[in-house]
C-alpha cells in the first residue's frame, strides 16, 4: 500500500502538489484524473521516489519511498514519453533493466517483445510512438515490481494499440498481485479499468472514490411516460437533466434509489428502468455539490 500523507511540492512559486492525502490500495487500479498542470506527473514522480516532497510523508509498505533504495525497486515509473538510450535495441533494453530491477525477467520480456512483433536488434529510435509505449509497458510488467505508476499511458495511442496495452496490464494483474496507478486527463480511459479514482485539481485532491462500491445519490432512469415526460416536473423529482428521444425519456435525478423509484412509479409510466451511470455523470453530480464544474476538469 502506498500511503500519501499531506504532501506538498513546489517548483519555485508554483505549488505543483498541495497537501495531498491519498491511499493507493494493493492489488487494485487507481486512476488519477486531472487536467494539464493538475499535478499528476509530480505526484507520480514523488510516489516513484524521483522527487522528494517539500512537506508530508509518502511510504510504500510502511517505508519511506525517497530515502530507502530497496523500496524504489518495488516501483516502476512509466513516464508519459518513454526515454531510451540513443542506440538502444530491445535486447539492450532487457540487459539494462536486468541490472536495474533484480526481478526483471529478460527471457519473458524478449518473448513478449517477439509476440508483439519487435525484433531483438531493432533500434528503438525507429519505433513509432505507440510501439515505444508498448515496449516500455513490456519493460514495466517484466520488471515484476509490486507497483507500476503510469503517466498518460494511453495518450496518443490508436484503439488497437490501446486495447493491447490494456490487455498486457490486465493479464499481468491476473498473473500476480500488482498495484497499478494510472494518471490521465481522460475520464473515459480510466472508467474502463480503474477500481479507485482520485480527481486532482490545482495540485490538490478534489475527491477520491472507490468506484466499484460507490453508493450513488444520483440515478438514471429511462422510460415511456404518458405525457411525453412533462409530468416528471410535477412528480417531486430533483431533476439534473431530462432528454426526450421520440417516446423515450431519459433522465437523471438526485436522491436515494427508493425515493426516485417511488416518484417514477407514482406517474404510472408504460415502462421504465434504472440505467447504469457513467462516471462522468457521477462526478458531475459530486463536483457540482462542492462547487466545481467537472466538465472543465476532465476531457
Ligand atoms: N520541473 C518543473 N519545474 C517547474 N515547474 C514544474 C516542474 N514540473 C512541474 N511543474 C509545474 O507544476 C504544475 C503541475 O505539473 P504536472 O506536470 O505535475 O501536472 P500534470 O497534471 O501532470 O499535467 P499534464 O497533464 O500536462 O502532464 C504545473 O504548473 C507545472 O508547470
Amino acid at each position: 500500500m502506498i500511503e500519501i500523507r499531506e504532501i506538498s511540492k513546489s517548483f519555485e512559486e508554483v505549488k505543483a502538489v498541495n497537501n495531498v492525502t491519498l491511499t493507493i490500495q494493493d492489488g487494485a487500479v487507481t486512476g488519477l484524473l486531472g487536467t494539464n498542470g493538475a499535478g499528476k506527473t509530480t505526484l507520480l514522480r514523488i510516489a516513484a521516489g524521483i522527487l522528494r516532497p517539500d512537506e508530508g510523508s509518502i511510504t510504500a509498505d510502511g517505508e519511506n519511498i525517497f530515502d530507502v533504495p530497496a523500496v524504489k525497486e518495488k516501483i516502476f515509473f512509466l513516464p508519459d514519453k518513454p526515454y531510451f538510450f540513443a542506440n538502444a535495441t530491445t535486447a539492450s533494453l532487457a540487459r539494462f533493466y536486468k541490472n536495474t530491477y533484480p526481478d526483471f525477467s529478460a527471457e519473458r520480456f524478449l518473448e513478449l517483445a517477439k509476440y508483439f512483433g519487435f525484433e531483438e536488434n531493432q533500434r528503438l529510435r525507429t519505433f513509432s510512438k505507440g510501439m515505444k509505449k508498448q515496449v516500455s509497458i513490456l519493460c514495466a510488467v517484466c520488471a515484476n515490481t509490486k507497483y507500476i505508476l503510469c503517466d498518460e499511458v494511453f495518450d496518443g495511442l490508436d484503439p488497437v494499440v490501446r486495447q493491447s496495452v490494456t490487455g498486457i496490464l490486465r493479464d499481468e494483474m491476473g498473473r500476480r498481485e500488482l498495484t497499478l496507478v494510472i494518471a490521465s486527463h481522460n475520464l473515459r480511459e480510466l472508467e474502463e479499468c480503474c477500481d479507485y479514482i482520485g480527481i486532482l485539481h490545482k495540485g490538490g485532491v478534489l475527491l477520491s472514490r472507490d468506484i466499484q462500491n460507490m453508493e450513488y445519490e444520483i440515478h438514471k432512469v429511462q422510460g415511456i411516460f404518458k405525457d411525453s415526460g412533462k409530468e416528471l416536473l410535477s412528480a417531486g423529482l430533483s431533476l439534473v437533466s431530462c432528454r426526450q428521444t421520440g417516446f423515450l425519456t431519459t433522465l437523471l435525478a438526485r436522491g436515494g434509489k427508493e425515493e426516485v423509484r417511488a416518484a417514477i412509479e407514482s406517474l404510472e409510466p408504460e415502462c421504465w428502468e434504472f440505467l447504469p451511470l457513467t462516471l462522468e455523470e457521477i462526478f458531475i453530480n459530486e463536483t457540482e455539490a462542492i462547487g466545481y464544474d467537472i466538465k472543465t476538469l476532465i476531457s
